[in-house]
């Protein structure tokens, strides 16, 4: 953009962006200077176990809703209209399954990695590959998450690109080394506030430079960006209700059911019912934080819809459009461009944290105490903080990366989750609903997930087919003169005809399913291998590691037929006592005893009224 239309920060716009760094730093130190001061892993990566349902609720929030969904929600909303908007139909299911199924099979085995969960239900290797393919996932998103903000304030205002990048990353690695999970936790919170504060300031100010809401509404309303119901089931659509309402709520359990920055989140609650209730309050700021981005993309529009701003804008794309509009309609108003800009990287670090220390804590619990189980408390913390500052400058390194990709962030960040997301999401299903699913099964059904994805994500890069046309940047209807219909009645037609077929129809499958799709694969190509090389027994199968999903789902069958089935397993009650950790010194498996009391108001156990189940894994010296 060139240098006449960059707008300038006041002094007061620095400030407030400073602020939120020390801010953030100040709950990062607090937390290192109280509590147990972070020398324990069980503080600095679970927080003790100790936290509520606000701020784990708020904390889950933030740790998926980055800039990217700040700056490329607007974007979509401005170039393609609200039909982004039905991705709330996904929240519903979306939350409900992970709150009904996920957490409870997780809790109760007291975790602190996910793939904790692999080795119990599969094997070590198992374990292994799902760690690594969830460190590339975070790793590369956690870069465009960087990117994100730098870019597009880099790209309005002239602000150094890479002094922005530097200054988040450090100030990010720094609290999350020193502050743990609480930290990251409680640094959240207050972020999401902010984010929540600063798309609303610019929503408010928007509405009044825009002429009031009637306004807003006539431009959008004739500008045709407010989409309706999209029942078009053509899978190659790329956004409908059906891609975004069911394809969403593959990618929302990829998210909120597996993903291990979730996962510790529920698992650092003090209660498996705490860890349930704080999956429920996503809920309502998850439609909020949804509604605020579209508005903000609907406001954008009709305050800028038809002018003409290619002079002013270069040839940059949605994203960093979504600035300079913002930038625009805040100038002059002293503090609230500051405003802004604090909420983008609040956006932006409070996601960046929770990749650190998720990763950090995969990489020593899966990776590290494995293989060396007499490390001390002390080295294992020590260990823990190097990794989340190796992974705070890695994360850099993919910011650099990012700069290279073509399309929006969002898209981007979408895709990652859905690719990778989804794979991983499918590992977890063949797992917990599949009893004869075994490793070898797994194992193949991950790298088929993985293949499937890597086969359609490059397919769509390469026929281009991922692109989506933009809908007229016009206000109101424009009156067609005559040969301008014909002219646009051909180049319909045209694009009719060339409907793509076979392969190329494949490669133009919506991004929206590529969750579902690889998930799909991985359980089917589990299930394959896993029958082919020897389903599992019932009995071998560790307790508390499978849902009795058919035994829900057929509920109306008799008995027999269900233990046929063998999908009446008992899914133990709700957490009463404290299980040693695995990695506990004198045994290396779980002594998992306790009083089946089925407390009144658990409703998915199956176990008889009172009963005590003494399960206990060899132990090694
Ligand atoms: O904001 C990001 O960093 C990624 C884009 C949004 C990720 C998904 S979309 C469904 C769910 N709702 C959110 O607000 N974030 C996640
Ligand atoms: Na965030």
């Amino acid at each position: 953009m060139d240098p006449s239309h960059q707008k300038h920060f006041a002094v007061i716009d620095y400030v407030i962006f400073a602020v939120l760094l020390i801010a953030s730093m100040g709950i990062g130190l607090y937390h290192a200077l109280s509590g147990g001061r972070q020398r324990t892993t069980q503080e600095f990566l679970m927080a003790d176990r100790s936290m509520g349902c606000l701020p784990v609720s708020l904390s889950l929030i933030a740790s998926f809703q980055s800039a990217v969904a700040i700056i490329g929600v607007p974007a979509e909303i401005y170039t393609h209209g609200t039909q982004y908007w039905f991705l709330g139909c996904a929240y519903i299911l979306g939350l409900l399954i992970p709150a009904r199924v996920f957490i409870p099979v997780l809790y109760r085995l007291q975790l602190s990695s996910a793939y904790e969960y692999l080795e119990l239900r599969f094997s070590k290797t198992v374990r292994i590959c799902g760690t690594l393919t969830f460190i590339f996932q975070t790793v590369i998103y956690m870069g465009v998450c960087v990117y994100t903000p730098a870019f597009a304030l880099n790209a309005v205002t002239g602000f150094e690109l890479w002094g922005a990048v530097l200054a988040t990353g450090l100030v990010c690695t720094l609290y999350t080394t020193i502050g743990g999970l609480k930290a990251v936790i409680w640094t959240d919170v207050f972020q999401t506030v902010v984010m929540f504060v600063g798309q609303l300031a610019v929503i408010v100010v928007g509405v009044l430079q825009t002429g009031g809401v009637s306004q807003v509404w006539r431009k959008v309303w004739e500008g045709d960006r407010i989409a309706g119901f999209d029942f078009n089931p053509d899978p190659t659509e790329r956004h409908t209700f059906w891609t975004l309402g069911f394809g969403g709520v593959f990618l929302m359990w990829s998210l909120y059911g597996v993903n291990q920055a979730q996962v510790q989140r529920y698992l650092s609650s003090r209660t498996e019912k705490e860890a349930v209730r704080s999956c429920y309050m996503v809920f309502p700021s998850l439609q909020l934080a949804l509604a605020l981005s579209c508005v903000t993309g609907l406001v954008m529009f009709a305050r800028y819809c038809g002018e003409d701003h290619t002079d002013k804008l270069g040839s940059s794309k949605g994203d960093a459009m979504v600035l300079y509009f913002v930038m625009d309609m805040l100038q002059g108003l002293p503090g609230l461009p500051g405003l802004f800009v604090a909420c983008l990287f609040s956006a932006a670090l409070s996601t960046i944290s929770s990749a650190f220390n998720s990763l950090a804590t995969v990489t020593m619990e899966d990776l590290i105490k494995p293989h060396f189980p007499a490390m001390t408390e002390a080295k294992a913390t020590r260990l823990s903080k190097a990794l989340a500052t190796f992974y705070g400058l890695l994360c850099l390194a993919m910011a650099f990366l990012t700069h290279l990709m073509g399309e929006s962030v969002l898209q981007v960040a979408l895709k990652i989750f859905g690719l990778v997301g989804g794979p991983l999401l499918g590992l977890f299903c063949l797992g917990m609903f599949f009893p004869w699913a075994n490793s070898t099964g797994a194992v193949v059904g991950l790298g088929t997930g993985l293949m499937m994805s890597l086969w359609v994500g490059i397919g769509s890069i390469v026929t281009g087919s991922s692109g989506s046309r933009p809908l007229p940047q016009t206000c109101g209807a424009v009156l067609l003169s005559g040969n301008t219909t014909t002219v646009i009645q051909t180049a319909l037609t045209n694009v009719t005809l060339s409907r793509p077929s076979g392969l190329k129809r494949f490669y133009s499958l919506s991004y929206m399913w590529y969750t579902a799709f690889s998930c799909f694969s991985v359980i089917l190509a589990g299930l394959i291998i896993s029958f082919i090389t020897g389903a599992m027994k019932e009995e071998d199968v560790t307790p508390g590691t499978i849902y009795p999903l058919f035994g829900k789902l057929f509920c109306f069958l008799p008995e027999r037929l269900k233990k046929k089935l063998c999908c009446v397993t008992p899914l133990g009650p709700p957490q009463q006592i404290q299980i040693q950790p695995p990695h506990h010194k004198e045994s290396n498996g779980f002594i998992y005893q306790y009083e089946g009391e089925q407390s009144p108001d658990e409703t998915d156990t199956f176990l008889p009224e009172t009963q005590t189940l003494q399960v206990e894994f060899e132990t090694t010296v």
